[in-house]
């Protein structure tokens, strides 16, 4: 952490969880639109203070994703940093309802790397209903992948011209819930699809649906559309000075390991649609069905409204010679007031 940075956030709760003896950070960037919403990452860190880190910056990506998303919330995030020698589950689940019930309110959670549905239904049930995306039996909205897919797809179509996919090459880097959805969506619509992922037991998979299956780096194989569908940071100084793709649009967080890589992206003529664009649909739906009183459509047609909101990035951008994460949080700020 930078010692000299000012703090941007509202606020940044860090406890040491009363069962599990776990450092649990939860941060609250904006609530400047309505409660913080982000979801609950549970993994192992070097140290607290690097998840507290990670926190502080996951939670400002949210303010940006709920502002350009058109929904009444602010950024918040939860981590809890799993010791090396693990946890008992379940006190680790209480200790972190306990930690957002203390905030009365201001901040909701959701799944998120290492937390499932089922933990937001304990979760829910511990902290007021401060939790989405609990399993559909149980009241909640269930799984996000789907609507994150859908959202993917709808940004999508605002990068290419004259927004048909049809004919044209892709490559998607993560064959999990997501990736593999907006697979299927862009075979679906006459792309010709190569799949790469760190499990080869998911090629056949894959195969079946009529995709190709790699083991090369994809971010440097020549491609009209990239999808980013792992891990973050994959679009560093390096690999995007050697991309090979036109249009990079994809669900994975914080695909720019800096924020300078926009910069090479844009140089090369490369587009990059904002992950906090293009990754909104699952917020928008748990929220939209939660929260908001909306059916399945009025959820899928603001989902589907994520294409007018990249077109509105990309066309800000182009127009006034910005990168295309300056353009995003430009219109955010008018957001945010
Ligand atoms: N699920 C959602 O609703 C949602 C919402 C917003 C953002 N996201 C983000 O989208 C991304 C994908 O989410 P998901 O739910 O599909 O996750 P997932 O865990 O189901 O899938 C991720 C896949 O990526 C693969 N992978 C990991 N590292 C890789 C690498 N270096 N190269 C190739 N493959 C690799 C994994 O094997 C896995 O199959 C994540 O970054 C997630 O944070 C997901």
């Amino acid at each position: 952490m930078n010692r000299t940075e000012s703090f941007a956030g509202e606020a940044l709760q860090i406890v040491r969880g009363a069962r599990s003896g776990v450092a649990i950070a939860v941060a609250i960037h904006s609530t400047a639109r309505g409660p913080a919403i982000g979801g609950c990452r549970i993994k192992e860190y070097p140290s607290w203070r690097d998840g507290a880190d990670d926190a502080l910056r996951l939670s400002a990506a949210m303010t940006m994703k709920c502002a350009l998303a058109g929904l009444p919330y602010g950024g918040g995030k939860t981590v809890a940093v799993l010791p090396a020698e693990g946890v008992r589950r379940r006190d680790l689940i209480v200790d972190i309802a306990e930690a957002i019930a203390a905030l009365g309110g201001r901040y909701r959670t959701g799944p998120d790397i290492g937390s499932t549905s089922e933990d937001m239904a304990d979760i829910h049930r511990l902290a007021h209903g401060w939790a989405f995306c609990r399993p559909e039996a149980q009241g909640g909205s269930g799984t996000s992948s789907a609507a994150t897919a859908r959202g993917v797809v709808a940004a999508l179509q605002a990068g290419v011209a004259p927004g048909s996919v049809a004919g044209l090459r892709a490559g998607v880097i993560g064959f999990g819930s997501v990736g593999r959805l907006v697979c299927e969506a862009l075979l679906e619509r006459g792309a010709d699809v190569v799949v790469t992922d760190v499990d080869s037991g998911l090629r056949p998979v894959a195969e079946r649906l009529g995709a190709t299956w790699t083991t090369k780096d994809l971010v440097r194989e020549r491609l009209d559309i990239l999808v980013p569908a792992a891990t973050g940071g994959l679009l560093t100084a390096e690999s995007a000075a050697a991309c090979g793709a036109s249009l990079i649009v994809g669900p994975a967080n914080n695909q720019l390991a800096a924020e300078e890589v926009a910069t090479v992206l844009r140089d090369r003529g490369i587009t990059w649609i904002p992950d906090v664009v293009a990754s909104a649909g699952g917020i928008i739906h748990a929220v939209g069905r939660e929260e908001l009183g909306m059916d399945e459509a009025a959820a899928n047609a603001k989902i589907d409204a994520i294409a007018d909101t990249a077109g509105a990035v990309l066309s800000r951008a182009r127009d006034r010679g910005l990168t295309t994460v300056r353009a995003a949080r430009e219109l955010a700020a008018g957001l945010l007031g």
